[in-house]
């Protein structure tokens, strides 16, 4: 059939775009690429100054509410995890690599960076993580496309930047990459890697055309993560990482594996929580992995009180003995407790 495909401009959106297209031509429709200029791609404001979440889905989902394209292509990580009354995500691709990428000067690797170095990025995610690693490296906010990010390292501005691993191996920049960074120390966004198609959810000819460019696993593993993010209450701005993963039992079951990382931008509070569950039901998983986050004081690390400090005494911690000791959550591989860790 006949397919309007709605992307954003940049190269990254379009690259992305494309690969949506591709697999749909080779099912044997005809698509046709719609350019839609988003708020996100035309402000020059730093991305958690917009005050809210979607600034790059809003006018793609308008052109779809209107019926001026057939399908979208998002980035899911830029998606708010509220449904969008009318819309339906109908396919959700093969994730690529979820994790975070270090381009650094000289080939260096996280380890490797001088104490002082600038590494850029305008994710509070990857601000809270890198400051919880302890390496004393400072975070410069940046934004802009891919390239111009690069360009500050190439430049000798910054000594890295971090970026997600699968929108450099879209644009086929894999090569510059210094170390893909291990989720045990760095968290991508929830969703990151994957694409999600939407389409109008009265669209059944659309729908069922998309339909078949679903991967089930990765649906189960972002359902699990986005879930989590919602019942955080906490968006794409938020200093949330998490990253589910389908694994085999011995016998032959599948299981989601999830993990999950909330801290504060100056690394002194960190909780990061793990659990399994079934994959039949990823938004449970994800949603007792938040409560579980929420119960050791997860609110707090996400929005500390205005001067900055972060609560005297988590929640959890009350009690004066092991805050996080087996006995309190049984079911969950736990890492950290909430900790001080100046
Ligand atoms: N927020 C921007 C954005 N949205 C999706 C990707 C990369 C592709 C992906 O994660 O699927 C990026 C760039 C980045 O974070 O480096």
């Amino acid at each position: 059939m006949q397919l309007r495909l709605g992307t954003r401009r940049s190269t990254l959106a379009t690259t992305q775009s494309g690969l949506v297209a591709d697999a749909l031509r080779d099912l044997g429709h005809e698509v046709t690429l719609v350019e839609v200029v988003t708020e996100g791609d035309v402000t020059m404001a730093a991305l958690t100054d917009l005050g809210g979440t979607g600034v790059f889905a809003g006018a793609l989902r308008k052109a779809l509410l209107d019926g001026e394209i057939d399908l979208a292509v998002h980035s899911l990580k830029d998606l708010p995890v509220a449904a969008t009354e009318g819309l339906t995500i109908a396919a959700i691709p093969v994730r690529a690599d979820a994790r975070d990428a270090l381009i650094a000067r000289d080939g260096l690797t996280l380890g490797e960076l001088p104490v002082g170095a600038r590494i850029g990025t305008g994710s509070p995610r990857r601000v809270a993580q890198l400051a919880a690693l302890g390496l004393g490296v400072e975070t410069v906010g940046i934004r802009g496309n891919v390239d111009t990010r690069i360009g500050k390292v190439t430049s000798g501005e910054l000594d890295a930047v971090v970026l997600a691993r699968a929108g450099l191996q879209r644009l086929g920049r894999t090569d510059e990459i210094t170390e893909a960074i291990d989720p045990l120390q760095m968290l991508p966004a929830p969703g990151q890697g994957a694409l999600a198609v939407e389409v109008r959810s009265d669209n059944d000819a659309v729908l069922a055309a998309v339909a078949v460019l679903d991967d089930p696993d990765t649906r189960a593993a972002v359902t699990a993560e986005r879930a989590l993010l919602a019942t955080l209450e906490a968006g794409c701005a938020a200093p949330v990482g998490a990253l589910a993963e389908v694994v085999e039992e011995a016998d032959g079951s599948l299981l989601l594996s999830v993990r999950a990382f909330v801290g504060t931008q100056d690394g002194t509070f960190e909780l990061r929580r793990s659990t399994t569950g079934p994959i039949d039901d990823p938004a449970a998983v994800g949603q007792q992995l938040a409560r579980t986050l929420l119960e050791d004081g997860a609110a707090e690390v996400m929005s500390p009180p205005p001067d900055g400090r972060p609560p005297a005494e988590p929640p959890d911690a009350t009690s004066g003995g092991a805050p996080n000791s087996d006995t309190e959550h049984p079911q969950l591989v736990q890492s950290d407790a909430v900790e001080q860790r100046s």
